[in-house]
Parts: structure tokens; sequence; C-alpha cells
């Protein structure tokens, strides 16, 4: 509805989309072109949200980022000091792999890439783009991180170890996958954006929630 509106009235319309489009197979990252397999609901009906804006004829931006935090809300990094300071032990799955990405970057990207867009019409910059910080880690790498720098910031936690562990281990209803590598390079070419390492923005929540 929102696209066939945005068709009509010629107006820009910005969907946030997701990795988890892809099956996860691999260990290298994907580009906007890449062959999609969704694994779950979520995912399939995330892709068919893509394709119907694609569909509409609507001029659109669709930003496919993953791992998403912000000072507010609920989001793993939140969960993981909430069990650190419960717990000992904390066991965390380390062959998922992919780029915590903020919610504060995610904006600066948007604000900018419509500004581009909406100045610069005959370029017609309406597409896909793969919209991820920059690097790569598991969500156990991410959990340590977490971990390490809440300590750094004086905050007294329990935990003595995180043990990582395999997928297999942790069964979940819905299936993610194990490579959410983004490759990022289209949106940086286009826009002449700079996409700083995820453990920047992760830093910087932690500091405004616990600093
Ligand atoms: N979290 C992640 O890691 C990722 C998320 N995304 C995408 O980002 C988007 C946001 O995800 P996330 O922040 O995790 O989701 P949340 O569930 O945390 O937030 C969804 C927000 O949408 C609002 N909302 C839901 N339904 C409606 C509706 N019918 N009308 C108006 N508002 C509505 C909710 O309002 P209320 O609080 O009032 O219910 C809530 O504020 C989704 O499209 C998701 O697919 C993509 C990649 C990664
Ligand atoms: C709580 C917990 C989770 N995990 C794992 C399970 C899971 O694979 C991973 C992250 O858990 P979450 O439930 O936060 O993950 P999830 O909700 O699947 O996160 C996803 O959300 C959707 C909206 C997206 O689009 C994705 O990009 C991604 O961010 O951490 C552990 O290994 N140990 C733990 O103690």
């Amino acid at each position: 509805m929102l696209a066939r509106c945005a068709a009509e009235t010629g107006a820009w319309l910005v969907h946030y989309s997701t990795d988890y489009v892809f099956d996860g197979s691999g260990e290298t990252a994907r580009d906007e072109e890449a062959a999609t397999g969704p694994l779950s609901v979520y995912g399939q009906t995330k892709l068919e949200g893509e394709a119907l804006i694609r569909a509409s004829g609507c001029r659109h931006l669709i930003l496919r980022t993953s791992w998403v935090y912000a000072a507010r809300g609920g989001n793993f990094a939140k969960t993981m000091l909430r069990l650190a300071a419960e717990r000992e032990r904390l066991t965390v799955i380390d062959d998922q792999i992919g780029a915590p990405t903020g919610a504060d970057l995610l904006a600066d990207l948007t604000a900018q890439m419509v500004r581009t867009a909406v100045a610069q019409p005959d370029l017609d910059l309406s597409g896909t783009y793969h919209a991820v910080a920059g690097g790569q880690t598991s969500w156990h790498g991410y959990a340590s991180f977490v971990v390490e720098q809440a300590r750094r910031l004086g905050r007294d936690l329990k935990v003595q170890t995180i043990d990582p562990v395999p997928t297999t281990a942790f069964p979940a209803p819905a299936k993610r996958p194990l490579n959410s590598r983004l490759d990022t390079t289209k949106l940086q070419a286009t826009f002449g954006l700079y996409l700083p390492p995820w453990q920047q923005g992760v830093e910087r929540m932690l500091t405004e929630i616990l600093g």
C-alpha cells in the first residue's frame, strides 16, 4: 500500500530489509545481486516485501541491514549485559557471522541517501543497497566485546566465562543464516559514504547506556 501510494505521488519509499533474505551458505560477503534463499518465514516475507516494492514502480531505497541495536529498546547486547550480571557462565553462538549495526548509523545513512537521491533525480539512485557497519564478528565475538567494554566502563559483572557454541547447540524454531556477511561496496561507491567498524557504534551505545 505504501509503495502504491509512493508510485502514485512520486514520493521516495525507504524500506529496511534484512540479511535473512539469504540462505547464509558460504563464507564470503554477498552483494545486492546475489541469489536470495530465505530460511525462515520472516526472511521470506521480507523478501516478498522487497519484490512488491520493486514491482510497484515507486522510487525506493531498500536497505538490507543486520543485527540492529540501539540505546533504547531491546537488543542482543542488552540481553548479554543482563545475563552477564546474573550468571557466571554464558554460552553464545560462534558460527553465525555478521555485523552489528546501530540504528543511529542507519538513520544517518538514510538521511544522506535520501538527500542525494532527491537532489539528483537524473542519476536514478532507486534500488537495493546493503547497509551494515564495517567488519564482521560472531554473536560470541559481539558478546565478548560487550562484556569487555562494560567492565571498562565500570560495570560490575558476575560472568567469568563466555563459552563459544555452534548453532546446533542452540535449537530455535526459526532457522538463522550462518553467513550474514553483506558487501556494502555499492552503497559506499554510489553515495560516497564511509561505514565505520561495528565496534565504534557498539562502544558508543554502551557509553550512552552505562556511562
Ligand atoms: N532488528 C534487527 O536486527 C533487524 C531489523 N530489520 C528490519 O527493521 C525493521 C524494524 O525492526 P525492529 O526494530 O527489530 O522491530 P521492532 O519489533 O523492535 O520494532 C517494530 C516497530 O514497528 C512498529 N510497528 C509494528 N507494526 C506496526 C504497524 N502496523 N503500524 C505502525 N507501526 C508498527 C512497532 O510499534 P510498537 O512498538 O508500538 O508495537 C515498533 O515500534 C523491520 O522491518 C525489520 O525487518 C532488518 C534487519 C535487522
Ligand atoms: C540469548 C542468547 C542468544 N544467542 C544467539 C541466538 C541467536 O542466533 C543470536 C542473536 O539472538 P537474537 O534473538 O537477538 O537474534 P535475531 O532476533 O535472530 O536477530 C535478527 O533479527 C532480525 C530481525 C534480523 O533481521 C537479523 O538481522 C538479526 O538481527 O544469539 C546465544 O548464542 N546465546 C544466548 O544466551
